[in-house]
C-alpha cells in the first residue's frame, strides 16, 4: 500500500485515543459520523469548483482535503485505505487492464 496513506491511517487510528481539544481528527471523531460526512460533502463541492476553475494547484489542494476526510470516515467505520485499494486492484484485475498494462497497450 502507498506509504503516505499507510502512515496517515496509523495516525488516524492513534487519534482515537486523543482528546478532542488537542487534535482536529479527534475533534471530528467526537462530533460523530454526521459531522465527518458533512466535511466530505463540503470538500467534494470545493473539489468540483476547483476543477471547474481549472486551477491545478487548487484541484490538488482540495482533492487532498477530500481524500483526508474520506480517510477519517473510513477509520471511523473501522476501515482503511488498504480496503479501498484492494477493491480498486480487484477491478483492475477484472477489467483485464493489468494484463494490457503489462503488455504496454
Ligand atoms: N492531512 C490532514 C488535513 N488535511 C486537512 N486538514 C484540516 O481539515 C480542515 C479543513 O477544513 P476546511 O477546509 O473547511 O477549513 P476550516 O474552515 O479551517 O475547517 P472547519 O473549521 O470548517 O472545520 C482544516 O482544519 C485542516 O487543518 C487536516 N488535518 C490533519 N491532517 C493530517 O492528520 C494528522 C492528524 O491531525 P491532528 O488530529 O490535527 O493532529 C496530521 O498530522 C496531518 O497529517
Amino acid at each position: 500500500m502507498n506509504q503516505v496513506l499507510q502512515e496517515l491511517a496509523t495516525i488516524l487510528e492513534q487519534r482515537k485515543e486523543e482528546s478532542a481539544d488537542k487534535s482536529y481528527v479527534a475533534s471530528l471523531y467526537a462530533k460523530g459520523l454526521d459531522s465527518i460526512l458533512k466535511k466530505i460533502g463540503e470538500e467534494a463541492t470545493e473539489t468540483v469548483m476547483a476543477a471547474k476553475d481549472g486551477n491545478k494547484e487548487k484541484i490538488v489542494y482540495e482533492t487532498a482535503d477530500l481524500w483526508f476526510h474520506s480517510m477519517v470516515m473510513l477509520a471511523h467505520q473501522g476501515l482503511g485505505p488498504d480496503d479501498v485499494l484492494r477493491e480498486l486492484q480487484r477491478r483492475f484485475g477484472l477489467s483485464g487492464l493489468e494484463e494490457k498494462a503489462s503488455r504496454g497497450k
